[in-house]
């Protein structure tokens, strides 16, 4: 169990990949996250947002951080790859202050909805207090959305690499989030798909720390078509494509978050097995062989990312 997240974001800096950081809400999805590191050898990032601990403590944030720390410890120390405990988004004082109290690896201070300096101001309180007892810290910078045509939203949306620069100096954080045109969910994208390797390229050389790409998952169109065929309705889905992830790897990402293809990839399966074992009532039937699928496609993604084999 990595005690601070920033060990392991910094030798994939300096090797040049990424390590993928999944989100989770249950033992199932956690258990196929950890199988899918374990076999290739990888390194892994495991998070949950704040929904997430409510959802794992029914509502109490402290004991859904507690819970989630004691689930990730206790099946990290069985395994052979490094496992670091993340809280995503983090907004609410109260549970960043929770995570911290629990144990996590590390900390996001998402206040990338506010003015710069206001950002700046939350983000240097989180690291005062995180650093005080070696727990790491993740900001963004930007919103999260899609690079719209006209050029105005563009510089209101996108990262400033000249404020990252002073961002990052003026509050120590570990680990920076630019946004550079992606954003969450299975809609990504009105166009074409489109990242800012401009700014991403002079993020990474003025601030020379370890970077994360939210809203990075894939949507892959096969999966997509599966979930549809068993009666969901995802049609316009549209993710990140490889060669732009591989892109922003070589150009400094080093933790790429990944939550939608896990979700895609699940209900596919859970539909298709539903509608083919019409008899099952037993979960764990019904489950093997959807979070078998999970599974792979961590594996898929983890490739992709080059932290096979980086443990
Ligand atoms: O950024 C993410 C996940 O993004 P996706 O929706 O693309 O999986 N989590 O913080
Ligand atoms: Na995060
Ligand atoms: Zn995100």
């Amino acid at each position: 169990y990595v005690k601070n997240t920033k060990e392991i974001l910094e030798k994939a800096s300096k090797e040049r990949y990424a390590i993928g950081a999944f989100n989770f809400n249950n033992m199932e999805f956690l258990q196929a996250i950890l199988e899918a590191a374990e076999e290739e050898k990888a390194p892994v990032i495991v998070a949950t947002s704040e929904g997430a601990i409510k959802y794992i403590g029914k509502g109490d944030i402290e004991t859904g951080a507690k819970l989630a720390v004691e689930m990730v410890r206790t099946y990290a120390e069985k395994l052979s790859v490094p496992v670091a405990l993340h809280l995503d988004h983090g907004r609410d004082f109260k549970v960043i202050m929770a995570a911290i109290k629990a144990g996590y690896s590390s900390v996001m201070i998402d206040a990338s909805h506010l003015p710069f300096e206001e950002n700046l101001r939350e983000t240097k309180r989180i690291v005062e207090i995180a650093h005080a007892v070696g727990i790491s810290v993740e900001a963004e910078l930007g919103k999260l959305k899609g690079i719209e045509d006209n050029v105005v939203e563009k510089e209101s949306v996108l990262v400033d690499p000249e404020e990252a620069k002073v961002f990052v100096k003026e509050t120590e954080v570990d680990f920076l989030a630019p946004a550079i045109g992606t954003s969450h969910g299975a809609f990504k994208f009105k166009g074409e798909a489109q990242l800012d390797f401009e700014r991403l390229k002079k993020v990474k050389e003025y601030t020379q720390i370890p970077l994360v790409l939210h809203g990075a998952s894939m949507v892959p169109q096969d999966i997509v078509k599966l979930a549809n065929e068993y009666g969901a309705e995802l049609s316009g889905a549209k993710g990140v494509p490889e060669d732009m992830l591989k892109k922003a790897i070589e150009l400094g990402i080093n933790k790429i978050n990944t939550d939608t293809d896990l979700r895609i990839t699940f209900v596919a399966y859970l539909r298709k097995v539903l509608s083919e074992d019409k008899s099952q009532i037993d979960p764990r039937k019904i489950f093997k062989p959807v979070f078998e699928q999970v599974k792979e496609i961590v594996k898929e993604r983890i490739r992709i990312f080059g932290s096979s084999g980086k443990a």
